[in-house]
């Protein structure tokens, strides 16, 4: 399978350390055996603690994304260094360059690509351009929920939703650099548009990277009707 994987910075840099990296180099190590990976990086909280500097030196959003932008490539970066020679070395921009690396067979990973949407959709729009067989969005909670699962605790899972719902869903949510919470319009919009199958799941474990990829009932599943 062609696999594109989100993977959240709230999950991959949550500790400032290398283990997190290292636990995944080995996971997709052995997905690289069978599938060709893409991974697109998120920033996490160095992301939001570099944004709050340029906001307070008085930066506009775009200028403010531009910043995050660049702490999801320099993760997009460790992660490389964790996976060796089999990550392609360079981090992709853009679409055409992350399709073109991976005519090399390595897996590629890469960070954000311009101002005003979060690496969620980068994924969502990487899947679409490499016609990917699946999308997985790995995040630190265990799929979408009814409502923020982190205020309320009476929050509950939802087990499948429809891109329709997940609009709806979100609609009203803040656009501000470091704030595409959970998931951003343009993510769900691509994944309706190009109807990817889509899987949120928890990625505090690897492991449940595997469970997706083997289709196990995990997370949250986006369906089309
Ligand atoms: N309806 C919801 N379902 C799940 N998580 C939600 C929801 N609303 C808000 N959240 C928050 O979204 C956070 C995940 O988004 P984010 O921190 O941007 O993760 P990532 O780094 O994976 O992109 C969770 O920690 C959770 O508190
Ligand atoms: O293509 C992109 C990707 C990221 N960002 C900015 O970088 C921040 C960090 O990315 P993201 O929110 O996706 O990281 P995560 O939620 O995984 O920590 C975002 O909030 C945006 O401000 C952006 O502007 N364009």
């Amino acid at each position: 399978m062609r696999i594109v994987i989100a993977l959240g910075g709230s999950i991959l840099i949550k500790q400032y350390s290398h283990e997190k990296f290292q636990e995944y180099g080995e996971i997709l190590k052995e997905l690289h055996k069978d599938h060709e990976i893409f991974i697109v990086v998120g920033g996490g909280k160095p992301a939001r603690e570099y944004i709050k500097i340029a906001r307070d030196l008085n930066s506009g959003e775009a200028q403010c994304d531009d910043i995050g932008i660049e702490i999801t490539r320099l993760n997009a970066k460790l992660l490389t260094l964790a996976l060796g020679n089999i990550a392609y070395p360079a981090i992709p921009t853009n679409f055409h360059e992350a399709h073109s690396y991976s005519a090399y067979g390595k897996i590629v990973i890469m960070g954000g690509t311009e101002p005003a949407h979060s690496t969620d959709a980068v994924g969502a729009i990487l899947a679409e351009y490499v016609k990917a067989d699946l999308l997985i969005n790995l995040t630190s909670v265990d799929g979408m929920y009814n409502k923020d699962p982190n205020k309320y605790e009476d929050a509950e899972l939802i087990e499948e939703i429809t891109a329709e719902e997940m609009i709806e869903f979100i609609k009203d949510k803040e656009v501000n650099a470091g704030t595409y919470e959970f998931f951003d319009m343009t993510a769900i919009q691509m994944i309706k548009r190009g109807k990817l199958e889509t899987i949120i799941a928890s990625g505090e474990n690897p492991q449940n990277l595997i469970k997706a990829v083997n289709k196990e009932k995990i997370g949250t599943k986006i369906i089309f009707k």
